[in-house]
């Protein structure tokens, strides 16, 4: 069974076809990315799965049930992360978490030793207003995990966080599918999308452009690697003689090699002696996203 199946979800404000016939299915234990830049219907698309809003037309099955109308019978089975700004005021993190424990009917034990998961044990006497954005944020995801549903959604999780305070909380984020769990994230990075999905649906306007794995992604962009070699370790002339290697430039960094078979032009550079300090790009999510829309991400 799919934790999430849409079908041809549309909605629509006024003249705003902001959610225009997106269909997707999530396998249980899938980590998926809705990924798309500002306004492309993400957030939309996710309150119409989360049964908070209803569609125009179009269906969604959450773990075999319908959504809609509100079904009760869902609701200990999914978590939706908070926004920040949704915290009940003046309560410390430690009593954040115990009253949505409480409201799910789990034991404090159970709040608690979420508190350790998210790393903090330290903040647990702190009010949640005088958390930092990174504290906040892993509270948040605290409290949609207390009650361990099976399906969680995450909304931008890392949004507004330093890129130090990203990368931890990726490693938190990477753990939650550990026990069959499926997760659902928006995100507008793209960087974090290829480390965390195993899935994305890249949705623009509206629309779902493509939905795979961010490596099949990738691979079908045919995009060449660049191998940056350390500078004065290849003339150009000697760079272009090696096979494979398609065109050399110079730059700051050294000689950029762009090459379609990265593999076997690493092996002939290591026979060579050549590998010091040697760089290899690959294409991105960026170039995928650049190579559908035919202009820039607007992270
Ligand atoms: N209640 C509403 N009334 C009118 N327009 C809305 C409403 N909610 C969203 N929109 C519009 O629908 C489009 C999709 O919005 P949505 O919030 O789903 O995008 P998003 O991808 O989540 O964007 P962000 O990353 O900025 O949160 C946007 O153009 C937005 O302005």
């Amino acid at each position: 069974m799919a934790a999430i199946e849409a079908s041809d979800l549309a909605i629509s404000y006024g003249d705003l076809r902001a959610v225009d016939g997106v269909s997707f299915e999530v396998a249980e234990g899938e980590f998926f990315g809705l990924l798309g830049p500002n306004g492309a219907g993400k957030t939309t698309t996710l309150e119409m799965i989360e049964g908070l809003r209803r569609p125009d037309s179009g269906s969604v099955r959450v773990l075999g049930e319908p959504v809609w109308p509100r079904n009760a019978a869902l609701l200990p089975r999914i978590g939706v992360q908070l926004q920040a700004s949704a915290f009940f005021e003046r309560l410390t993190a430690r009593e954040q978490l115990r009253t949505f424990a409480s409201l799910y009917g789990v034991p404090a034990t159970a709040a608690d030793d979420w508190l350790e998961r998210v790393g903090l044990v330290d903040k647990a006497g702190a009010r949640v207003e005088d958390l930092s954005g990174g504290q906040a944020q892993r509270l948040s995801i605290a409290c949609a995990l207390v009650h361990d549903p099976e399906l969680v959604f995450l909304d931008e999780p890392t949004a507004a966080l330093d890129p130090q305070a990203r990368r931890n909380l990726w490693d938190l984020l990477s753990g939650l599918t550990e026990s069959g769990r499926t997760v659902v994230l928006t995100t507008h990075y793209m960087d974090e999308a290829e480390i965390l999905c195993d899935r994305v649906a890249i949705i623009d306007r509206g629309r779902i452009l493509q939905c795979d794995t961010p490596a099949a992604l990738v691979r079908g962009l045919d995009a060449p690697a660049r191998v940056t070699v350390g500078p004065g370790q290849l003339t150009l002339d000697e760079a272009r003689a090696i096979e494979g290697v398609d065109n050399a430039t110079e730059s700051v960094d050294g000689t950029v090699l762009t090459t379609r078979t990265p593999a076997p032009l690493l092996g002939r550079l290591a026979a060579q002696d050549r590998l010091d300090g040697v760089r290899v790009q690959t294409g991105t999510l960026e170039d995928v996203f650049l190579d559908l829309t035919g202009r820039e991400y607007r992270a």
